[in-house]
């Protein structure tokens, strides 16, 4: 927070559920009053003599449910502050949001496809930015989302990066997306709490080896034995949000646990969006305490109370692990995640491994030797991720900018100011940028707290 109020741009890295979005929403709520929040972003007639909304604070998010809760926390921390918060995604018809939109807004709260068609249309003006807020930077910036963010950012009329301020935040930050994310900051400062991509030991993870035809008897094993009796004699289950990999098994698979007599919902890429709130709503409510997802809900998505996240198929990195298994363990609360191993995940095992030995889990002696075991990295290589498995550069995976390790003794918050000015915290000095890197001799100031004031527990012991 002392960071962005100083007007820098930032690259902040820190484990799922630690409460990076209100280390976003506060400065920015804050930088906008200070600048004298009118209530009512500024408009003008666009060239179709229509009101183009200019919002002068974007928060761009990589899925829909995403956007929509990070618009609810946005506008809980801009209550009574007379900013607009309003929000703007697919999959539903564009008629209310542009109404709101067109009542001016402060805040804009986007998925990229719904801004790009919006700014198209000149129903939005993006030249009033001053505050650029990529929420899952990674995720937004791998290769599906990566055109449309350049679009968003070079080629629509936004201010340059040394004109606006530039923020990225995520629970993971691979090397390769760091290099390409730089192109969106000037300047800029990256802050870790605990090592990048790492997970929180809140979480007891546990891997089971199995073969795909186990996995669904397996699954109804855990299923029964986590059921437990309520006082009124009914059975109750945790919530618990099984993760497979296709929209089809995502189906089918809550078909056959609702035909097992577990109340299951599903949600996708190929429900309809009105189907995809109404199964989070149900599984919120416990309606429905178990959820089949394939990845889009792997991200940001803070449901509380959830159990246990099940990997019933592990997904193609590490990272994506990490997000997935981040469901749960929120907030200063345990939680419990299995994971299903089976061959075809080799090219996981030696991220798995490092993830879970890093975070102090027992680790079974078979993903050590498969960790061990090579493999060929062509025929695993998945889709989007841009490395296989994650493996290896993880845990080189710190600010891509120094060539070595620079994690202070203590293993809580990192930081590294880059290019030129850098920063001068309050309290205590200690830090000034200045220069490419900056190793510390002595502890950071005061000024920048391991986690959020009041959460307790979460993995990074820090200074304060
Ligand atoms: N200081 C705090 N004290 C207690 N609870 C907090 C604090 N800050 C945030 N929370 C709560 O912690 C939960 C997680 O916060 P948030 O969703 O911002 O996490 P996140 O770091 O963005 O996680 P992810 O990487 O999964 O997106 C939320 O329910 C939020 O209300």
């Amino acid at each position: 927070m002392p960071i962005v109020m100083a007007g820098r741009d930032l690259m902040a890295c820190a484990q799922t559920g630690s409460g990076k979005t209100a280390a976003f929403c506060l400065p920015v709520v804050s930088g906008l009053v200070a600048a004298g929040g009118s209530g009512v972003g500024p408009r003008e007639r666009s060239s179709f003599n229509r009101a183009a909304a200019k919002p002068r604070a974007l928060v761009l998010a990589p899925t829909r449910e995403l956007a929509a809760q990070i618009n609810e926390e946005a506008k809980k921390f801009s209550f009574q502050t007379g900013l607009r918060v309003v929000v703007a995604y697919g999959g539903t018809p564009m008629y209310n949001q542009l109404r709101d939109l067109e009542r001016g807004a402060d805040i804009l709260v986007a998925t990229p496809g719904r801004l790009v068609d919006m700014v198209e249309r000149s129903k939005v003006s993006l030249e009033a930015i001053k505050y650029l807020v990529m929420d899952e930077a990674d995720r937004m910036l791998d290769m599906g989302f990566e055109p449309q963010i350049r679009k968003i950012v070079d080629r629509m009329n936004m201010p340059r990066k040394s004109v606006r301020q530039t923020m990225l935040f995520s629970a993971t930050f691979p090397p390769e997306i760091q290099r390409l994310a730089s192109d969106f900051l000037s300047n800029y400062i990256f802050i870790t709490v605990g090592r990048v991509g790492s997970s929180t030991d809140l979480i007891m993870q546990k891997v089971k080896f199995l073969t795909d035809g186990e996995k669904r008897g397996y699954l109804l094993d855990l299923l029964q034995k986590q059921t437990v009796g309520m006082a009124n004699s009914k059975l109750q289950q945790p919530l618990t949000l099984v993760f497979v990999e296709t929209k089809r098994e995502a189906d089918s698979l809550m078909y056959w646990l609702y035909n097992k007599g577990f109340p299951a919902t599903a949600i996708h890429g190929d429900r309809t969006q009105q189907e995809r709130e109404s199964a989070l709503k149900s599984f919120k409510t416990g309606l429905t305490p178990i959820m089949v997802a394939t990845d889009v809900a792997s991200r940001g998505l803070d449901v509380p109370n959830v159990a246990h996240v099940i990997n019933y198929d592990l997904p193609k990195s590490v990272e994506d692990y990490v997000h997935r298994i981040g469901r749960t363990g929120r907030a200063g609360k345990a939680g419990s995640a299995t994971a299903f191993f089976t061959e075809s995940n080799h090219s996981l095992a030696k991220g798995l491994l490092e993830l879970m030995t890093e975070s102090k889990q027992d680790v079974p002696d078979w993903l050590v030797q498969y960790a061990e075991k090579p493999y060929y990295r062509g025929s695993s290589y998945g889709g989007r991720s841009r490395r296989p498995g994650g493996a290896g550069s993880r845990f080189g995976g710190r600010d891509y900018r120094r060539g070595s390790d620079y994690d202070y003794s203590g293993g809580g918050v990192s930081y590294s100011g880059g290019g030129t000015g850098g920063y001068s915290g309050g309290s205590g000095g200690g830090y000034s940028g200045g220069g490419d890197s900056y190793r510390a001799s002595v502890p950071p100031p005061r000024y920048y707290p391991s986690y959020p004031v009041g959460t307790a527990n979460i993995n990074a012991s820090g200074w304060d």
